[in-house]
């Protein structure tokens, strides 16, 4: 049983998506203006991380993070900058795929709001027509937050004077709270087309879109970073609910800041770490440890000291990956143990069902940490010792198990692989011209492939454009 924290109720909630093993995730991404820095790292980390470890329990998770590819923030970017605003698009999206590819961060769908104005247009229309919204004289629609009781709930700010935004279009708004679906064009921005004139989507709208044209009308997951709580995250909330008429998110689930100096860090804040940097300083395996070191509700704090101990845990792993290959081949299956070979196994087997447990009490990863920590100190003094071939399964499989969620080394998976088979061959196929079908955006028959492969008993993961396959 997974237990997660729902920021809906504030409290934790037993996991039972709509329809098991489907899980469907969607997390807000990043508006791509500027390079990826090591807080948005964290808050993508953190979600991979969670996907992971609900696929090793057996869900099948579809996870969608879309780039906010039009944007205020964009469009200021390209001025100051003299360029065309698709150019810093270009730039930082790729700097942003990048950052993803180097963590081992992957990612079903990576949706882009300029690639869905129409079905954007057809959401607002809904809304006007259903009542909630309304058009001012700009040409710029409203939603009227007044209409939606469930308002706040979210967020559970309740004064309402807490829920002024949008300030500099107080003028043409019903209440100071009503937010923008989309946006009159100003002269010289980009702008499509709509039945209300050339315009823009307004920020919430694009996720309540694209979130349901990949995952339908009901969501599983809907993660974030905690800043995005109020107003974006309540604001999906009204829209999407009166859209559809039914309870839209099951679970919300936020990340908490990455800090520096106890500050979030931020670009306005001028304290950042980009991602690169990081990865060129400490290498993406100790820096997604040290990511995902504490509960992903809580802060965590830059520190050097701490990457530093993140890369000793990352070195030790890898040893002992090595160590259980070598040692494995060699090892003789026997059936006995001997007293101090079943306490090693007992503590091993301790260590495993500890991470198991803080894992799924809503993903505690600082606790689950330690499970490494301890894993490492057990195989060096005890089970490297014995060269017992059930101790090293036995330590090899949790080594398996700590990386499909850590994924600090890639290779440990794969090195254990027997010879590539006809069988092997035929799935590359498959997964090839699957990959084919995704670039044509045939997703129906992409997604048959995937799920008809998955009953033969191989999984598929997206990386990108790029595809890796493994057994279940
Ligand atoms: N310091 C941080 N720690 C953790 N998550 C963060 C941090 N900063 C941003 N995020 C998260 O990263 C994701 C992408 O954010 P977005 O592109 O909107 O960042 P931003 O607000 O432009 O960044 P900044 O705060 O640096 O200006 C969001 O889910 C956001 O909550
Ligand atoms: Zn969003």
């Amino acid at each position: 049983m997974i237990r997660v924290f729902n920021t809906l109720g504030r409290r934790k909630e037993v996991f039972t998506p709509h329809r098991p093993p489907l899980v469907g995730m969607y997390v807000c991404g990043p508006t791509v203006y500027d390079y990826t820095h090591i807080g948005h790292a964290r808050t993508f980390t953190v979600f991979d991380a969670v996907k992971r470890y609900l696929r090793l329990r057996g869900f099948d998770v579809f996870h969608v993070q879309n780039i906010t590819d039009i944007d205020d923030k964009i469009i200021n970017r390209a001025r100051e900058e003299g360029r065309d605003w698709r150019d810093v698009v270009e730039e930082y999206s790729r700097d942003y795929f990048e950052g993803l590819r180097s963590l081992g961060i992957q990612i079903d769908h990576h949706p882009r709001v300029t690639d869905h104005i129409p079905d954007i247009i057809r959401f607002v229309h809904g809304l006007i027509e259903k009542g909630y919204a309304y058009v001012a004289e700009s040409g710029s629609v409203y939603f009227e937050v007044d209409k939606y009781p469930g308002y706040g709930m979210l967020s559970g700010s309740l004064s309402k004077e807490a829920w002024r935004q949008e300030e500099d279009v107080m003028h043409e708004k019903k209440s100071p709270y009503d937010f923008a679906l989309w946006k009159a064009a100003k002269p010289g921005e980009p702008s499509w087309e709509s039945p209300w004139g050339r315009g823009r989507p307004g920020w919430h709208i694009e996720c309540s879109v694209m979130s349901s044209r990949y995952l339908g009308s009901r969501i599983d997951i809907h993660g974030g970073g905690v800043d995005l709580v109020f107003p974006h995250h309540e604001n999906e909330r009204a829209q999407s609910e009166s859209y559809f008429g039914h309870r839209w998110v099951k679970y919300w689930l936020h990340a908490s800041y990455l800090t520096i100096k106890g500050e979030k860090m931020s670009k306005s804040l001028g304290n950042i770490i980009p991602l690169r940097e990081a990865l060129r300083e400490w290498g993406p395996g100790p820096l997604r440890l040290w990511l995902l070191s504490s509960h992903y509700r809580s802060n965590l704090d830059y520190s050097e000291e701490a990457l530093g101990q993140y890369r000793r845990l990352y070195e030790r792993l890898r040893q002992a990956a090595d160590s259980i290959g070598r040692r494995l081949e060699r090892a003789e299956p026997s059936g006995r143990l001997g007293d101090n070979e079943l306490e090693t196994l007992a503590k091993l087997k301790r260590v495993i069902s500890g991470w198991h447990e803080a894992m799924s009490d809503d993903f505690n990863m600082g606790k689950a940490m330690s499970s490494l920590w301890e894993f490492t100190t057990t195989y060096f003094r005890e089970v490297e010792q014995t060269e017992s071939y059930t101790l090293l399964w036995l330590s090899w499989r949790i080594l398996t198990a700590f990386n499909s969620v850590y994924a600090f080394s890639p290779d440990i998976m794969e090195s254990r692989r027997p010879e590539k088979t006809l069988e092997d061959s035929l799935v590359q196929a498959l997964v090839d011209v699957r990959s084919e079908l995704r670039k044509r955006r045939m997703y129906d028959l992409a997604d048959d492939i995937r799920n008809r492969l998955a009953e033969l008993g191989f999984i598929l993961h997206d990386m990108g454009e790029k595809t890796e396959w493994r057994r279940k």
